[in-house]
């Protein structure tokens, strides 16, 4: 079974184009047509569409389908999380193997451009014509997905409603990073590129993020404990510090950045903010995490407003170097504070090999949010290797001297008391 999905409104809107003008006519020129064509009409069609497209064809529901998705990262987590809630929810749902064929039309296509395209390569229908010209049962093109679960957990002693568990494929955040995605959705009309995530960027510059967090050991890689990333010998090494009994970690805030990934090394073409999950292929049942704390600074002495400011320089500088081919992860403080590659100092970016996270907000933010990873039974699909299949995770943002405490993810807020 064959459908083709695409989100009409995703990146410069040309989705519907694409489709029209290139992916169909390339189906019919390899003779496949399409068992479903749908165009997505609201945020969340995508799941529900595909849903009742699957149970419609009750009693022989099909073992697996394939779905050339043409859209960004959002739509595929509309998919995901779709799919997992409804075989959660409903025993007698038979979720059959679902394999992606994407074609990139958002605006960031972080899993297509990890997966589907070498560096600088651009074009929108790379795994539709691998996907076109292999015999994909037996190709080695097909990648089972790494898929990460959320679960939240409200204080101990409030009774609030909490979201349900949620499924990322590509990206969990808090902090700088998640005020940016929940930023720049407000100026998706006015800037439609990859510019609104700087832009967004920028408006959060000097903003730090007081949590505690505990990283989690393994469940299922070979090496257990959390890695880190020793630059001096290129390697991954166990990172021991403050270790609990229990094989956990924790590390202090405040936090500037704080971002965990699967399946990718980039968020978008040239923005390699985890390039050892290419160059250092992680064996399994990790996650990577890129954290910078601001207190690592030499120069830095006190959480104020002078040391927020001097220190949104840094960021600025820090990140940008991922888009130098991800050379972030080399560069260290001097004596004071200044950072490059060159310097002897600590390494401004904390590059962590995890198997989950624990994000445990102090001060009157008593929520606390959990990573895990879903187990080996929760991976629920397969995709051509050069189909990119993303999603954008949760999105977390606690901002000090904000109130009350934001959690939001896809641009869909939540207010904590
Ligand atoms: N017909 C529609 N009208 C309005 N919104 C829609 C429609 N169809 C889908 N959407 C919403 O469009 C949003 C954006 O889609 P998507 O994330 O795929 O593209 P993008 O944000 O441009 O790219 P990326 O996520 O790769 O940066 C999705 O979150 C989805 O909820």
């Amino acid at each position: 079974m064959l459908a083709v999905v695409v989100n009409p409104v995703c990146g410069a809107c040309r989705g519907k184009q694409l489709a029209q003008d290139h992916v169909l006519p390339l189906l019919a020129s390899h003779g496949r047509h399409p068992d479903l064509y749908a165009e997505t009409e609201c945020p969340g069609h995508a799941g529900t569409l595909l849903i009742n497209w699957i149970t419609q064809t009750a009693p022989t529901p099909p073992l697996h389908i394939s779905i050339i998705l043409i859209s960004g990262d959002g739509t595929l987590h509309e998919i995901v999380n779709a799919l997992y809630r409804r075989t959660h929810d409903d025993p007698s749902f038979s979720l059959p193997q679902i394999r992606f064929v994407l074609v990139a039309a958002g605006t960031a296509n972080a899993l297509y451009a990890s997966l589907c395209l070498a560096d600088g390569a651009s074009d929108p229908l790379a795994s539709l014509r691998t996907f076109l010209s292999s015999a994909i049962d037996s190709s080695p093109v097909l990648v089972p997905l790494t898929l990460a679960r959320t679960t939240f957990h409200p204080p101990s002693d409030t009774p609030v409603l909490v979201p349900k568990p949620i499924i990322a494929a590509v990206v969990t955040s808090t902090s700088l990073h998640a005020s940016i995605l929940q930023d720049s959705e407000a100026l998706r009309s006015t800037i439609p590129g990859l510019e609104r995530f700087k832009t967004a960027a920028a408006q959060n510059a000097t903003r730090w993020y007081s949590s505690r967090v505990r990283l989690l050991p393994s469940s299922d890689a070979d090496e257990k404990r959390p890695q880190i990333y020793d630059a001096n010998t290129d390697s991954f090494v166990p990172y021991t510090s403050k270790e609990g009994e229990d094989g956990t970690i924790e590390l202090d805030g405040p936090f500037v950045y704080f971002l965990s990934t699967v399946n990718v090394d980039r968020l978008e073409p040239q923005f390699q903010i985890a390039p050892l999950a290419r160059s250092h292929k992680p064996a399994g049942g990790t996650m990577d995490l890129i954290v910078v704390r601001p207190m690592r600074d030499p120069s830095i002495g006190a959480n104020d407003e002078e040391a927020r400011c001097n220190f949104g320089t840094k960021t600025w500088k820090v990140l940008g170097a991922a888009y130098d081919g991800g050379r972030h992860v080399v560069m260290r403080y001097g004596g004071d504070g200044a950072i490059d590659a060159s310097n002897a100092g600590v390494n401004v970016v904390e590059y962590l090999r995890i198997g989950g996270w624990e994000w445990i907000p102090v001060r009157r933010l008593a929520i606390e949010l959990a990573i895990s990873f879903a187990d080996k039974n929760d991976r629920m699909m397969q995709i051509p290797k050069h189909a990119l299949y993303a999603l954008m995770g949760l999105l977390s943002r606690y901002h000090e001297g904000e109130q009350p405490g934001v959690l939001c993810w896809k641009g869909r807020l939540m207010g904590w008391t």
